[in-house]
């Protein structure tokens, strides 16, 4: 570790698996090539490892975290304060590489992260970004933009710069272009919804909808958000993934993690 501290910036990740850092592996022997022809479509992580080097000491944010996601499962990461749930999501979402093991999207299309409150344009118009947006996927402007205008209800606010709106605009705009994306595969961090309460309703109804249509990983530190959204839950504390049987099970491991001492209550 003194080594790394010479070698690396603030914020970089380290290729080094931490020392006994064991989470369990769900599966992740079928993910060899033969492996995920039989499996079949999935999203999945295979021993990911991802550190960061902070204030001259290594974080680990991830610990050989292995999981599969099928089409059609909704799947629940409970997770304690800084337990690497931001980075989970955003390995999934293909934002991030990770340093150590493998993030594999087999067959299955994958949103950015729902709730994104970034990536679009603050200088170009909601419009602008939105056809921008479709391009970037391949798919027609005129249907994409029609959407999200009939989801968001943006009216007028359509052909203003976004970055003259309300920050929750490009949460809400971020929102229903990736479910007008119509991908296969949703990653959530947190449920942060806008204080629309309209907009609070149909994104409720939305996720609930995508359950059944899509498969969803809900990252979150709320246990009824859990209950509301996910069939199977694991739990996420200190970069290490575990899974329970149940979701009762999976929330009371949770609650005696959140008890440990020095934990603050997650969001
Ligand atoms: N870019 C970065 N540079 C340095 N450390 C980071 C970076 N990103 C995350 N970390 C650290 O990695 C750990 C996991 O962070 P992450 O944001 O993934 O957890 P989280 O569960 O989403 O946190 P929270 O509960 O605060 O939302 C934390 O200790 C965090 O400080």
């Amino acid at each position: 570790m003194a080594v790394l501290a010479g070698v690396l910036r603030a914020g970089q990740r380290t290729r080094h698996a931490p020392p006994g850092g064991a989470g369990v592996t769900v599966a992740a022997d079928k993910l060899d090539d033969a492996g995920r022809a039989e499996t079949g479509r999935m999203v999945a992580l295979d021993h990911v490892t991802v550190q960061y080097y902070q204030r001259s000491r290594v974080v680990t944010a991830l610990s050989d975290v292995s999981f599969i996601v099928h089409p059609g499962q909704s799947v629940g990461i409970l997770g304690t304060k800084g337990s690497g749930k931001t980075t989970l999501i955003r390995l999934l979402a293909k934002l991030e590489q990770p340093m150590t093991g493998r993030v594999v999207h087999h067959n299955m299309t994958a949103s950015w992260p729902l709730w994104a409150r970034t990536g679009l344009i603050r200088g170009m118009t909601v419009r602008d970004n939105i056809r921008f947006t479709a391009q970037l996927y391949g798919r027609a402007a005129p249907d994409l933009i029609r959407s999200v205008d009939d989801f968001a209800g943006l009216g007028a606010s359509m052909d203003r710069l976004l970055g003259d709106l309300p920050a929750s605009t490009m949460a809400k705009v971020m929102f229903s272009a990736a479910v007008g994306l119509d991908f296969d595969f949703y990653p959530i961090d947190g449920l942060n919804a806008t204080s629309d309460l309209e907009f609070r309703r149909k994104a409720d109804e939305t996720l609930q909808m995508l359950r059944r249509r899509a498969a969803i990983v809900l990252a979150t530190g709320r246990a009824a958000a859990i209950k509301q959204y996910c069939d199977v839950a694991y739990v996420l504390h200190r970069g290490v993934l575990t899974h329970h049987d149940t979701i009762d099970k999976a929330i009371r491991y949770f609650r005696t993690c959140s008890a440990e001492p020095g934990e603050e209550a997650a969001s």
